[in-house]
């Protein structure tokens, strides 16, 4: 077997601005590519295997000796590693600052944090970005399709890899809530704590139809070029746009919309009878999709988006979700928002009911916010509160002691 923790040099394993990316951010202390040669592939649902390939984290704390303390933190659609450290191309703040850090709910000075960018992302884990050996260029649509499961295996190969039999936690939210249900349904004996977030068993029929809209605005773009834009050096910028700013309406509510931004007009006193962006919401959506792209490659927008819609873990155990649970002795926290018409309270509550039939450990949590799915990006006092009084319950339990020392 070929592994390597790449801490210091660059990753040559994809073009542009996203190679630019990988370069800058494996020069930071937490930032990391684990590379697997060709004879370590990595087997996937599609039939074929990949490799070689490459995931690319970031660590934050320190695991300790008995290496007990790690939490895995799994990102959403568009997330990558950078949850709680400066992002390379956008310069902005992690995704998660809020819950991931130094006295944080998830407390970096007690837990180890381990967040990897998925396969099929373009952040420095392979994606249809990457070089494609066969060819030297891009695999574009040469990478086979990925499924959630296939991101998970990709993850049990980077936590073997640190020496982590068992994970004190899994967390996500969204696609990162499916990565959480899928490592607990196939490694039970891998996850001791589990918290999936505005999330569901299954995606959801309406879910795949806004994620084909996306694909198809992608596709429409005459800068898609059947995927190959990048050996052509162009980009379906336009398309990629148009699919988030559709995917963005999803993640937020009406009422969040109509607090936010009314009927109000943009830097204009009236209206005017053209197709300029009049109102403030069609600006704001505008921005979304114009800054999205700058940060995001089109066809790992495709392969992440499949990924969703192929989950359904039910599927996986014969249609029966409690199947999927069975004997589990993970201790489950599953939490939804009250808002959330993407993944709303029901997904979420069939998953508790599907772990109570399984006898498992499960508690559940539905916040009351009015700002839709993406409230579990958001400052939500109650989604805070839970998974630091969830977690400290479960690190007790597991006899890891608080950063003053006691258990
Ligand atoms: C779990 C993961 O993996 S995370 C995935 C990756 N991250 C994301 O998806 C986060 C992106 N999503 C967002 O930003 C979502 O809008 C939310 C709902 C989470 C953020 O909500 P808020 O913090 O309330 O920010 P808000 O929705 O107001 O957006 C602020 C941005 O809109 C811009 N904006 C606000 N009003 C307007 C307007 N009228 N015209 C143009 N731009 C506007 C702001 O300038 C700001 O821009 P910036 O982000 O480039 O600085
Ligand atoms: N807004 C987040 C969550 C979507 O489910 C993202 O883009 O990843």
């Amino acid at each position: 077997m070929m592994l390597r923790v790449m801490t210091d040099t660059p990753a040559p394993s994809t073009a542009g601005d996203i190679e630019q990316a990988q370069r800058r951010e494996i020069d930071t202390p937490s930032s990391h590519v684990a590379r697997f040669g060709a004879d370590d592939a990595l087997a996937l649902d599609a039939g074929s295997t990949l490799g070689p390939w490459q995931i690319a984290y970031e660590t934050y704390g320190t695991l300790n000796a008995e290496r007990t303390n790690a939490v895995l933190v799994c990102h959403a659609l568009t997330g990558d590693q950078y949850v709680a450290s400066t992002h390379p191309v956008t310069g902005k703040p992690g995704w998660w600052t809020m819950m991931v850090g130094p006295g944080k709910p998830v407390d970096t000075d007690r837990y180890f944090v381990i967040c990897a960018n998925v396969l099929g992302g373009c952040m420095g884990t392979t994606g249809p970005a990457s070089l494609n050996p066969a060819t030297g260029r891009p695999y574009a649509l040469d990478m086979p399709v990925v499924t959630i499961r296939d991101m998970v295996r990709a993850q049990t190969r980077l936590v073997e890899h640190l020496g982590i039999e068992t994970l004190f936690c899994v967390i996500g939210g969204s696609m990162g809530g499916m990565q959480v249900l899928q490592w607990a349904a196939n490694f039970p004996h891998k996850v001791f704590s589990a918290i999936p977030i505005a999330a569901g068993a299954r995606h959801s029929s309406q879910n795949i139809a806004f994620h084909e809209v996306g694909r198809q605005a992608i596709m429409a773009d005459p800068d898609w070029r059947g995927g190959s834009y990048l050996s052509d050096g162009v980009r379906p910028s336009k398309g990629l746009a148009v699919a988030r700013m559709a995917a963005h309406i999803t993640y937020m509510s009406d009422e969040s919309l109509h607090r936010k931004f009314g009927r109000n007009l943009q830097d204009r006193e009236a209206l005017t009878f053209g197709f300029d962006a009049d109102f403030q919401i069609e600006s704001y959506l505008r921005h979304q999709g114009m800054t999205f792209v700058d940060r995001f490659d089109a066809n790992s927008y495709l392969y992440v988006t499949r990924a969703m819609d192929y989950f359904d873990l039910a599927a996986e155990y014969g249609g029966s979700l409690p199947q999927a649970f069975l004997h589990t002795d993970t201790r489950f926290c599953v939490m939804s928002f009250t808002s959330d018409w993407l993944f709303p309270t029901a997904e979420s509550k069939a998953v508790v009911r599907a772990l109570n039939a399984a006898a498992a450990n499960v508690s559940f949590v539905e916040v009351a916010s009015d700002r839709g799915h993406d409230a579990f990006l958001l400052d939500e006092p109650e989604l805070f509160r839970t998974v630091r009084g969830f977690l400290t319950g479960a690190a007790h339990a597991r006899g890891i002691p608080a950063p003053g020392g006691a258990a």
